[in-house]
């Protein structure tokens, strides 16, 4: 069956890995890929580290733009104010570009210029060539990208959004924006955040209606968004394949190391689709492909944020393993001393029970389909002889899960029956009624997968400004 339509769009068949981290004209990642040696430079960056000597100083510099720093050499002649210059100051230097002995490219500085000073004596928390543990970095959020390893961890982020955007358009899969604000909680599991205005003066002049001020600004209650899918599949349903990529909120009571209240979803519904195995073989292929694209193209990164290597991704070369719910939870009851909690069919499985699962299986990503009804929202598509839905959760290792999808109930009459009364939904009818086709479809963490990839022990440590319960006050 020919799922996927291939649309290609020129603009986005850029080399990932070049494009996004060689944006400035004299960027140092543009130096040490293009080096034209003696000739003028110019770079903005700050000092990662200083060494002063007898007669030459040399100041390792960085500016965000690659894990690699450049060397500058000045020489006593240059007549430098050098204790103004300290690591973490902001300077603009020029000079000419070298080779030296070894073969590294510097650069022999004709000017420096101080931009700005980092005040030791104001506490600046990271001293140069240490080492920090991620729990003391992440109590300077705002300062995290001094570090190498922050730095390195953001510009990956920003390689694997790009990389996602491009395998779904190679895919055909339109990319469409879905609202932040809804009046559904589509999970259905009671973890939104209400949305209320925030105005006295246009509370009170809206007061006089007597509507409650939960309903006061959109006549219902709203919402910030725990899932875009019921939006996506009305859009498929004329568009075809879609998906959207954006924040999404969960009030879970939660501060583990596996979850945010503010995290991106990257979320797709594939029109015309009757059964679920293309549907997990899309969402394999994938991150397989996202994940090459950046060993191929952002391997130092890679390397810098966490000290890995290509070894570490031998999934890539295996199939995903499939396995059903009560397959899943036969491993686990005969592992049963393993558990703090045994797993059983009325409550699911734990993170516990989900890591173990994916290390028992030798550690490739693990699809665990067809669940039990009760344990997934009433949206998902019966099985026909069974009390089961074709609904499906991607384990990964270390992390457990990372993608939860399924095929969505297309029958009329068994929906309009499953379907919450609270909350009304007849929108999501209607379309089912004017020419409506089978679709499935899935939402990936995307944090979730970097946390993956990059064996990040803590969630919080892939997103700039993370936000979990007592936590936003920056
Ligand atoms: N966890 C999720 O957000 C799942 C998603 N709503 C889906 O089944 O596509």
């Amino acid at each position: 069956m020919a799922l996927y339509i291939h649309r290609p769009l020129s603009f986005l068949n850029y080399k990932i890995g070049f494009l996004n981290i060689c944006f400035k004209k004299y960027s140092i990642c543009s130096l040490l890929r293009n080096p034209e040696l003696g000739s003028e430079i110019e770079i903005k960056g700050w000092i990662a580290n200083i060494r002063k000597q007898k007669h030459n100083i040399f100041i390792d510099v960085k500016d965000g733009s690659t894990s690699e720093q450049v060397q500058v050499i000045v020489s006593s002649d240059l007549n430098v104010n050098t204790k103004e210059l300290s690591a973490g100051s902001s300077i603009i230097t020029s000079g000419s570009i070298v080779k030296s002995p070894k073969g590294n490219i510097e650069i022999l500085a004709k000017k420096i210029k101080l931009i700005s000073k980092c005040s030791t004596e104001e506490g600046y928390p990271f001293a140069p060539r240490k080492e920090y543990s991620p729990e003391y970095i992440r109590q300077y959020l705002h300062l995290r990208t001094k570090t190498n390893h922050f730095a390195s961890l953001l510009r990956v982020r920003n390689s694997a959004v790009l990389a996602f955007h491009s395998a779904f358009q190679d895919e055909g899969v339109i990319n469409v924006h879905t609202p932040i604000l809804t009046s559904n909680d589509c999970e259905g599991a009671g973890e939104t955040f209400k949305v209320i205005p925030d105005n006295e003066h246009l509370l009170k002049s809206m007061a006089k209606s007597g509507v409650h001020v939960d309903e006061i600004f959109f006549n219902k209650k709203s919402y910030l968004t725990v899932s875009a899918q019921f939006h996506l599949e009305a859009l498929a349903n004329g568009l075809g394949s879609v998906y959207t990529f954006g924040p999404t909120f969960r009030a879970e009571n939660s501060k583990s190391r596996f979850h945010l209240a503010e995290f991106y979803m990257i979320e797709v519904e594939i029109a015309f689709l009757e059964e679920l195995k293309p549907l997990l073989n899309f969402v394999e292929r994938l991150l397989k492909k996202v994940t090459n694209n950046l060993l191929d193209n952002n391997i130092s990164d890679i390397v810098s944020c966490q000290g890995i290597n290509r070894t570490e991704f031998e999934w890539l070369e295996k199939d995903f393993v499939i396995l059903s719910f009560d397959e899943a939870l036969n491993i686990l009851n005969c592992n049963a001393s393993q558990f703090k909690k045994l797993a059983n069919a009325q409550n699911g499985f734990n993170k516990e029970h989900e890591i173990f699962l994916v290390k028992y299986l030798g550690n490739i990503p693990t699809f665990i389909i067809d669940w039990p009804r009760h344990l997934k929202p009433f949206y998902m598509k019966e099985c026909k002889n069974d009390s089961k839905v074709l609904a499906f959760d991607l384990l990964a290792p270390d992390v457990g899960e990372i993608v939860g999808g399924g095929l969505r109930e297309d029958d009329f009459q068994k929906l309009e029956e499953k379907l919450p009364k609270e909350g009304v939904l007849e929108w999501y009818l209607d379309f089912r009624k004017f020419g409506g086709i089978s679709t499935g479809g899935f939402g990936l963490g995307f944090e979730r997968y970097l946390q993956t990839i990059l064996k990040i022990d803590n969630i919080k440590d892939t997103i700039p400004f993370p936000r979990w319960p007592h936590n936003c006050s920056l």
